[in-house]
């Protein structure tokens, strides 16, 4: 038997996963000035119940055990301490409330609780993005109870959940006549003050206005006034029977947001709507809400985050829109309705047309659903680009969280490539800084005149890109060259290739042109330059034939010795690297060296008659090339002996 006189059997005690104990020990610690939301998790996983219910009804009707309106119940005792919260969704049978009430199935756990400080304020934003869902609810309370009964299934098949955060809970069978989930928080000593209705009837006006389900709650008592209260007092009350049911009475609009129309919402309604489709906390960056009409129909409201959830790199994260069909919904993650790279987008999508009882497998293969993820696709573009062009504060925040997400979009979504390279922003050589705020079209807008080309470098990090040799005559020409070393950006501007008509071009490939931006002077010096030196130039390609396929004299270079220079379609170090590192053989290709024969060292490697030293020489200037691109030696131990002899020279 148990507290309140039903008879329960197979208690089971059993232990939290690990996960679990970990994420609530610090969710309590670090929530404790975000108590209140533990009211709205609760309701938002009753509203997710009556959706799940709401959604197997449609092939098996009889689930809904003769109908009744699909409703979430709240109520609150100020003299037991306790919150109760009803719903008659799908409910948990034991199994389900064993895995889903004592252990988490998300991907990424493990590296989501490794990234917690300990710092209050920090990790309560990590845990807000990351969701906490059931488990807040021990923010306020000493003890849950957890009473359910799967639809569909006996009523003996009842399961009762309990626990008091401590590590264990314990699951008994229970009789349950009605199907849904009840459950019941026993607030801490500190914590009296929510199990008054009229605190939680604010609570839910304020996180659940937008919930598409009535959230009942009982009714207040009428006003009395003044005269009437001392008449009260005066005269015996007549008392109302112990046992009188309160009346309930709907507290929300109960109706789904993103079918109302934009006029009526108010931003906070949008953000709500934002917090309980994402349990983000923090505010979204934007939101796009629309209606398509036409042969296909339907309503989307998309929403842009400010911050990038903590599994935007794990192959299994969530990702996608939660998918209703006139306002059922089918399903949360419904990832066919828009590309990978804008896969941080989050929101809703409700169609009009398509069939209710669509899988995900038919998705992938319904026409219908490629015009619908065009047409989303461009809804989100559409909205980044307005808020590039009218709030580029906001702007920098969302190419800070996601940029590096975007820039597979030239790659995967050919039809908007030009729009998405608008996009795009970089780091450059004239503000030399890491952050990235240069837009090609900025970049396009400051070209020197004559120049023809797009110029970048690629390097590993931000640091090598910017002190790269590459750069030097382009500096000292005040040419602005983009400055790259995210991972996908070889990646990104193999498949951009140009904009604006202007080619993209690596400055450390192949040769360069100048000529349109060189004065006949200039011109005149490079060719005797290149005159002057040709016997050195031959002596060199002799004495690295293994390691070059050409030396000649620079056009790059001012103050460095020597670079490195790739042919115009070889694999870049950046992309070599990445598939060695992946395991696979990368294509050979030797490099050309350049150099420059107005530095002192190349005068005197000039000098040098003697061919073993000759050669050394020359074998450094490779090596220090090799280096200086942030490459590998394939040799090290030559290249220390070599440097040691020449040392032990000069000493
Ligand atoms: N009222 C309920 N009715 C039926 N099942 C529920 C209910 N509340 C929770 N559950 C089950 O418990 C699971 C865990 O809930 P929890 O709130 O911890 O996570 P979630 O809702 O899956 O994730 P998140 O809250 O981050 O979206 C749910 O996925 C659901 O299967």
């Amino acid at each position: 038997m148990n507290d309140t006189g039903t008879h329960e059997t197979q208690t089971q005690t059993l232990g939290f996963q690990a996960e679990v104990k970990q994420l609530l020990k610090l969710m309590i610690h670090s929530l404790y000035s975000h108590k209140e939301i533990f009211l709205r998790e609760l309701i938002s996983n009753a509203s997710d119940a009556l959706d799940k219910l709401r959604f197997e009804a449609l092939a098996k009707p009889e689930l809904l055990e003769g109908g009744g309106e699909l409703t979430i119940t709240i109520d609150a005792d100020d003299k037991a301490h306790t919150i109760t919260i009803v719903d008659n969704g799908i409910g948990m049978s034991r199994q389900e409330a064993i895995e889903h009430l004592g252990t988490i199935a998300k991907s990424g756990t493990s590296d989501f609780l490794a990234k917690l400080t300990g710092d209050q304020k920090k990790d309560a934003q990590l845990i807000g993005q990351f969701g906490v869902g059931f488990y807040s609810s021990f923010i306020v309370a000493e003890k849950v109870e957890v009473f359910s009964r799967r639809a569909g299934l006996e009523a003996s098949a009842g399961v009762h959940w309990t626990s008091a955060a401590d590590g264990e809970f314990t699951v008994s069978d229970i009789e349950l006549p009605e199907r849904g989930t009840r459950i019941v928080l026993h607030l801490k000593e500190g914590d009296h003050e929510f199990a008054d209705q009229y605190r939680i009837r604010s609570l839910v006006r304020k996180y659940s206005d937008h919930i598409a389900f009535p959230v009942r709650m009982p009714k207040p008592a009428p006003y009395k006034g003044e005269d009437e209260e001392k008449k009260d007092d005066s005269v015996v009350a007549e008392v109302k029977p112990e046992d009188a049911k309160p009346e309930f009475e709907t507290v929300n609009a109960a109706q789904a947001l993103w079918a109302r129309p934009r006029t009526e919402l108010k931003d906070e309604e949008y953000k709500e709507f934002y917090r309980h489709v994402t349990h983000d906390f923090t505010d979204p960056l934007a939101w796009s809400h629309g209606k398509v009409e036409g042969k296909k129909e339907y309503t989307s409201l998309l929403y842009i985050p400010s911050r990038a959830p903590y599994d935007l790199w794990h192959r299994e994260g969530a990702r996608g829109l939660k998918l209703y069909v006139r306002r059922v919904f089918i399903m949360d993650d419904a990832e066919q309705f828009l590309p990978l790279y804008l896969r941080f987008v989050k929101g809703v999508v409700d169609s009009a047309d398509l069939p209710l009882n669509i899988s995900r497998e038919m998705l992938q293969h319904d026409p219908a659903i490629e015009t619908m993820k065009t047409g989303l696709a461009r809804r989100v573009l559409d909205m980044l680009t307005k808020m590039a062009k009218d709030e580029p504060e906001k702007y920098a925040t969302f190419w800070k969280e996601f940029g590096t997400v975007m820039k597979e979009g030239p790659a995967e979504d050919h039809a908007n490539r030009e729009r998405i390279a608008k996009l795009l922003r970089f780091s450059s050589t004239l503000a030399d800084k890491p952050e990235a705020d240069v837009s090609l079209e900025e970049y396009v807008g400051r070209m020197k005149e004559g120049q023809k080309e797009i110029y970048y470098v690629i390097a590993d990090n931000f640091g090598a890109a910017k002190s790269s040799p590459h750069l030097e005559v382009l500096r000292k020409k005040g040419i602005e060259v983009l400055l790259l070393s995210d991972r996908v950006d070889e990646w990104l501007v193999d498949h951009l290739r140009e904009f604006d008509g202007k080619q993209l071009k690596n400055v450390a490939r192949g040769e360069l042109d100048f000529a349109a931006i060189q004065s006949d002077e200039e011109k005149k010096a490079q060719e005797e330059l290149s005159k002057g030196h040709t016997d050195l130039v031959e002596r060199m390609k002799k004495a690295l034939t293994d390691q070059v396929s050409d030396v000649r004299v620079t056009v790059r270079l001012a103050d460095s010795p020597a670079c490195l220079v790739l042919g115009q379609y070889d694999m870049g170090a950046q992309m070599r690297r990445i598939m060695e590192a992946a395991g696979q053989k990368a294509p050979v290709s030797k490099p050309t060296l350049e150099v420059n024969p107005n530095h002192p060292l190349l005068q005197r490697i000039e000098k040098t008659a003697e061919d073993a030293e000759f050669n050394d020489l020359s074998m450094l200037l490779f090596e220090q090339a090799t280096l200086a691109d942030g490459g590998q030696l394939s040799e090290p131990a030559a290249f220390v002996q070599r440097l040691n002899r020449l040392l032990m020279k000069t000493a």
